[in-house]
């Protein structure tokens, strides 16, 4: 149960019930798989907009990233960094945003602009995930590293929402042109693929619905022989 109280004093609130059930748990394994369970199951995506300071201190991001750093990784390739946009240079990613607007729409309006320019400067801690397709590796093609970097997002996420922080996972057109790759001084094989935003949650949202188990899983049945 140790185990249990020191994890638990990092969930948020809204997990706490679930948390209290997962303590009534008698062994350490039940005890721990009710806190994974109730851990996976309480989170949910915070648009950036809506994300507050304070975000997560470098100390809380440390953690987040050693946890994404524990997703399987095919022949320990790490196959994917991440970037810290600081809060000095939102500016510049808003300067980097308009250009790629600019250039995809020659006819984009004030109003589009500003949006695009908006993006750069919501949510306290502003991240862009990188996926690593080099060095070349016949074992490990780029769908497997893309998994690797699917899999540390996650624990990531899930780090900062036992943490008590929102995050969530924004794409764009912007950041698969060659402008944003210059921009970002990415390496060949290198690609941008999305943003991390983290921040205070400003209240806990209704919950998303959720596919259940028998959508996503069946029994093999082979061919007919
Ligand atoms: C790589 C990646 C990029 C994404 N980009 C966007 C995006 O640009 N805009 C958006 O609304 N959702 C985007 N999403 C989806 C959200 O991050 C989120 O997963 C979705 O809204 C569902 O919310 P949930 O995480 O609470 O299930 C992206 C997801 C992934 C995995």
């Amino acid at each position: 149960m140790r185990r249990h109280h020191a994890a638990a004093a990092l969930i948020r609130p809204a997990a706490e019930s679930a948390m209290a059930a997962a303590d009534d748990a008698t062994d350490d394994g039940a005890d721990l798989a009710g806190l994974v369970l109730a851990l996976i199951g309480s989170r949910q995506s915070v648009m950036p907009k809506r994300l507050l300071a304070p975000g997560p201190d470098d100390a809380q991001l440390r953690q987040m990233v050693d946890a994404a750093a524990c997703a399987p990784d095919h022949r320990g390739l790490r196959p994917w960094r991440l970037v810290r946009i600081a809060d000095g240079q939102r500016a510049a990613l808003a300067d980097l945003f308009e250009a790629c607007t600019r250039e995809r729409d020659p006819a984009a309006t004030p109003d589009d602009i500003a949006r695009s320019r908006e993006k750069a400067l919501r949510a306290p801690v502003l991240l862009l995930a990188v996926l690593r397709g080099e060095p070349p590796d016949d074992d490990v093609p780029l769908v497997e590293r893309a998994i690797t970097l699917g899999a540390a997002l996650m624990n990531l996420l899930l780090a900062a929402h036992g943490m008590g922080h929102g995050a969530m996972l924004t794409s764009g057109r912007a950041v698969r042109t060659p402008r944003f790759a210059q921009a970002f001084a990415l390496a060949p094989g290198e690609q941008a693929v999305c943003f991390v935003s983290i921040g205070r949650a400003p209240a806990v949202a209704p919950r998303r619905a959720r596919g259940a188990a028998a959508d996503f899983l069946a029994d093999w049945v082979p061919p007919a022989a």
